[in-house]
């Protein structure tokens, strides 16, 4: 018996849906693909302008720095990279433009002293430790906040801080010289000193300004491992021009020149831009 063609069902109802549900659906997901974002960006600049006398230092620059991540800031010499540290910290504010901290808090509405108690620390060029005092001291002192120096001092440290200063004696490589004062310190080591009193605050972001200037080669290696491990657990921006050791740091690298951002990418995709060549590595 032959088989009889089997006759196609009735087609199954396709309910479209309304547009203005696809609509509300689609905005909704972009919502949440921006909140999502948000959240986990934690340094937000967009369009910032700074101008010095009618120069502009920054010009519409732009940087997304996401939660827990490491960035080093590459650039020639008036590239704007000092005058962006300065915008993040307060220290001068951006003729136009958007500088967010954790997704809503906006900098420019804050002064030097409220970022740094927003968590943001910085940390410039030249240590500035406490040369008569040793290195737990000087610790010590920055633990303390707004304590005085002389109670700061005499306090008895509780089992937090004692267990934190070690943490940061570690971090800093600096346990066996806990009791040297900070004067017989190396340069490199007065440099981890510093960093470490900015870690006794608890930043959520460092910014870092040439950390390995003036530092032997053995240092400059330890810096970048010693940054790779704060960067577990805080975001860091690092201004440097040490191609060696921002290699060495193997983090995403933003190039600013004129103001604004010239390349962004891996240091070998940097590197390779003949812009940046042009501007700045081929000098
Ligand atoms: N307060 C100021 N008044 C006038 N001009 C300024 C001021 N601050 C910065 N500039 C100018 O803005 C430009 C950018 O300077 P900035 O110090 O930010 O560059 P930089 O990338 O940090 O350079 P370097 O690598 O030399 O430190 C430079 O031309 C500088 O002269």
């Amino acid at each position: 018996m032959m088989q009889q063609p089997i006759e196609p069902g009735p087609a199954e109802p396709f309910v479209s849906p309304h547009p203005y549900a696809t609509q509300r659906a689609l905005e909704r997901r972009a919502k949440q693909t921006a909140d999502g974002a948000r959240r986990e960006t934690l340094l937000y600049l967009d369009g910032v302008t700074k101008s010095f006398d009618g120069f502009k230092a920054i010009n519409k620059l732009s940087l997304v720095l996401q939660k827990g991540e490491m960035r080093a800031i590459i650039g020639p010499n008036g590239a704007g990279k000092t005058t962006m540290m300065d915008i993040i910290t307060g220290k001068t504010k951006p003729d136009s433009g958007e500088v967010f901290f954790r997704g809503d808090v906006d900098l420019t509405r804050h002064d030097e002293a409220a970022i740094a108690s927003l968590g943001i620390g910085r940390k410039f060029q030249k240590p500035t430790v406490f040369e008569s005092l040793d290195v737990d001291e000087n610790l010590r002192l920055s633990l303390a906040g707004s304590r005085s120096v002389f109670s700061a001092l005499r306090h008895k440290r509780t089992v937090e801080e004692a267990a934190k200063i070690e943490a940061i004696l570690a971090t800093t490589r600096l346990t066996d010289k806990r009791h040297r004062l900070a004067a017989d310190l190396s340069h490199g080591q007065k440099q981890w000193l510093e960093i470490g009193m900015l870690l006794a605050q608890d930043p959520e972001l460092l910014l870092v300004d040439e950390p390995v200037a003036g530092m032997t080669d053995a240092e400059t290696a330890e810096t970048a491992r010693l940054l790779r491990e704060i960067a577990e657990t805080r975001s860091v921006v690092v201004v440097e021009h040490d191609m060696h050791f921002v290699r060495e740091l193997g983090v995403k690298v933003t190039c600013l020149h004129e103001g604004s951002v010239l390349s962004e990418g891996t240091l070998d995709h940097v590197s390779a831009d003949p812009r940046v060549v042009e501007v700045y590595l081929g000098r």
